[in-house]
């Protein structure tokens, strides 16, 4: 087409339509800025309901309203003598729109593997419908004996089904034909075939809905496990809420699978093949035809059904893309209403769910051309049947008892067939759907989990840090820490101090083994750290993070949780007074027994829930990273006194780590690590780090500065 350009959108746009669609190469009509093929390519998608439809503003036309008022107003054409070149571009846009929406048209381009690649880096690699199938009968392998009642089931129940035309038409036939012994066996035949078809199909669909139930628990109790215990960087690159959609709405659309798609396959299947057996028994030249007609409809769900499998797979990343968004805005909520961000938020979602849309509204015309196709199909069979089946009788070449059987016969194949092929459809919808879920649980665990390390009589709490160094693996290029090296003595409390972003939280993290270290090594009371059991190293460990989050459970749980020992209310309630935490508990409407989650509770109050959770576990390293940046002086003070007793407590060492930025924090320590920009640069006393005049010295005299203030 000559008069076709592709540009991007110019600036000048109307923030209306600046959106993701914007970035992506256009096709218009150059002289009645008309855009025809917007839906070229993946993102253009979200213009496609304007795609009939002029832009004054972002292709500015002088005369756009009349432009408009001549091709509508038939009027306007009489009086000012409109040209035959406009009926001409009509004409040919419309042709173009038509073209482009028929079956291979451009209007069904979904996207690129780079478009897909560059918007969802993490969608799953598609899979085989094979690998999934195999993938769902391991799931439900322990319980074969509900399928193998299921299969039993749907055999004699399809076995019953095919048999009914046939012996229906002998029924009658017998009866027209007056031999009564054949109509009475016919018809209690009939009875028999109703009852083992009512019985065994009522088996059938139960046995297959609880294997389908049993499937979904399983994936998700598998799913769900293989996510708790992957890296912890594996969180980095996936985002929560999108995991959670996996766990919910994705293994939910296998749900049908079992219940539905796969029985009605091996059914009609059965049947199908029951229905062609019997017409080339009856006669083969009509039986044929008839296959001739399955086959045009094999060949169109072929196209059909990979369409329905991307599109499925594409749908359920947009959803989740949307979900996202809507979970992230509403779990942000407070910080959206203080800026008023609302219509942008909307905005922001809607871009998702006119992808969405864009990606349905194609799946739906897919699914009326489908239905096009076999209802044209399966009323061709049946003309075809009467004039080939009406030749054959005039030429007496078949009975019109045949030909009843026959045109029965033919409407059960060609059911099967349809039914088949839309099976197989929503089946190849659900693995499109899914494929996310069947990666993640390929994925391996945590090398953490896969190797047995040692079980020390007793942790003293010794740690070594000898050159550590570390990149996060989605940031390769940073070095986060760099030949890190320092030692710490049991039953002594250091402090991390340096500027935001020098990498305090990562050194914790990577002592509590959350992080692997890229070089280097860390030793616990003389063993590498790797060598040890990380759970029993983890139940050694009581840590309080930046962050302290509270689970949705009453205060009692909150605080023993994790903890393997027995507990009892005692100790709970001597942790919650060591974390100055006991008096606000024992406030809340049920004291310990209070529901509450991380909106319900200070800031203040939830770090010292989480210091009790900490201190219950009676662990030999305690970490503290900023866990006491929310309390007020007084609380404060009573920690750094509990924190005191804590370290100097007769029945056994404790060694205490804590992440401080304030001075008053630090200055309790023994000793004191600088650092900065992922290094330590200083270690001493308060004493000596002040004497030194280095960083330390710096940080200190701008907090007292401050204070002066
Ligand atoms: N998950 C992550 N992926 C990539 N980079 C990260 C990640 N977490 C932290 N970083 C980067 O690592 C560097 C050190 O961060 P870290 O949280 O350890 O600093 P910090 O000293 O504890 O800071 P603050 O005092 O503000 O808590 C920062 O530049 C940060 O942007």
């Amino acid at each position: 087409m000559s008069n076709l350009m592709i540009s991007s959108i110019p600036t000048h746009s109307s923030p209306k339509f600046l959106r993701v669609s914007d970035f992506i190469p256009k096709v218009y009509h150059r002289s009645s800025q008309f855009i025809v093929g917007t839906e070229f390519g993946f993102f253009p998608h979200l213009i496609l309901i304007r795609h009939v439809k002029f832009r004054q503003k972002s292709f500015p036309c002088p005369n756009y309203s009349l432009r408009r008022k001549k091709m509508f107003s038939p009027r306007c054409y009489q009086n000012d003598g409109c040209r035959n070149d406009d009926y001409i571009d009509i004409l040919r846009r419309w042709i173009n729109v038509i073209r482009s929406v028929l079956p291979g048209g451009s209007w069904w381009n979904l996207y690129s593997s780079e478009e897909l690649n560059f918007k969802f880096p993490t969608a799953a690699k598609p899979i085989s419908v094979w690998h999934a199938l195999r993938t769902m009968w391991l799931l439900v392998a322990d319980e074969k004996w509900i399928l193998y009642i299921a299969f039993g089931s749907l055999t004699i129940a399809a076995l019953s089904d095919i048999s009914m035309p046939s012996i229906l038409a002998s029924s009658i036939f017998s009866a027209e034909s007056g031999k009564t012994d054949m109509f009475y066996r016919s018809s209690n035949l009939l009875v028999l075939l109703c009852l083992t078809t009512g019985i065994f199909s009522g088996l059938r669909s139960g046995c297959f809905a609880i294997a389908n139930t049993i499937l979904v628990k399983r994936l998700r109790e598998t799913l769900y496990s293989v996510l708790l215990i992957q890296d912890i960087s594996f969180f980095d690159s996936e985002a929560v809420a999108d995991l959670s959609i996996r766990l919910g709405t994705d293994c939910q659309q296998l749900s049908n699978t079992i219940g539905n798609d796969i029985h009605l396959i091996i059914r009609n299947l059965l049947q199908g093949t029951g229905a062609l057996v019997n017409l080339l028994l009856l006669s083969w030249p009509l039986a044929l035809s008839s296959m001739v007609i399955c086959s045009v409809l094999s060949a169109i769900f072929l196209v059909y059904g990979r369409y329905q499998k991307n599109a499925a797979m594409l749908s359920q990343e947009l959803t989740s893309s949307a979900n996202k968004v809507a979970k992230e805005t509403l779990s942000l909520i407070r910080i959206v209403r203080a800026y008023g961000t609302e219509k942008e938020e909307v905005r922001r979602f809607m871009q998702w769910i006119d992808s969405l849309a864009f990606v349905g509204l194609r799946e739906n015309v897919a699914y009326g051309y489908w239905n096009l196709s076999f209802n044209f199909l399966y009323r061709s069979t049946q003309v075809l049947a009467v004039l080939l089946g009406g030749t054959s009788i005039l030429t007496g070449h078949v009975s019109a008892e045949q030909l009843t059987k026959y045109v029965f016969y033919c409407e059960w194949l060609i059911y099967a067939a349809w039914r088949l092929q839309d099976s197989m459809s929503s089946l190849l919808q659900s693995v499109g759907a899914c494929e996310k879920v069947f990666q993640l649980m390929n994925l391996l665990p945590s090398n953490q989990f896969l190797t047995k390390g040692e079980k020390l009589s007793t942790l003293m709490g010794d740690i070594e840090f000898v050159n550590v160094s570390f990149q996060y693996p989605s940031r390769q290029t940073v070095q986060i820490l760099e030949n890190v090296s320092f030692s710490v003595q049991a039953n002594e409390m250091i402090a991390v101090v340096g500027l935001s972003g020098s990498g305090k939280s990562t050194l914790i993290n990577i002592l509590l083994r959350l992080s692997e270290p890229t070089n280097g090594q860390i030793l616990i009371d003389g063993y590498p750290i790797e060598d040890l059991d990380v759970r029993w190293l983890r139940e050694q460990i009581g840590f309080v993070g930046q962050e302290p989050h509270l689970f949705h459970m009453d205060v009692k749980s909150n605080i023993r949780y994790g903890c393997s020992r027995d507990i009892r209310q005692e100790d709970i309630e001597l942790a919650a007074k060591q974390a100055y935490a006991h008096d606000f508990i024992a406030s809340l409407p049920n004291g310990y027994e209070t529901i509450v989650s991380d909106d319900l509770l200070s800031k203040g109050q939830k770090q010292r829930i989480a210091l009790a959770r900490a201190i219950v576990r009676d662990p030999a390293i305690l970490v503290l990273d900023e866990a006491t940046s929310a309390l007020d002086s007084e609380s404060e003070y009573y920690i750094k006194c509990t924190l005191h007793s804590f370290k100097s407590d007769s029945r056994r060492k404790r060694t205490i780590i804590i992440v401080a930025h304030r001075m008053s924090t630090v200055r309790a320590a023994d000793r004191i690590l600088v650092m900065d920009n992922g290094r330590v640069v200083e270690v001493g006393t308060h004493t000596e780090l002040v004497y030194k005049d280095g960083l330390y010295a710096r940080l200190l005299r701008v907090q007292s500065n401050d204070l002066a203030l």
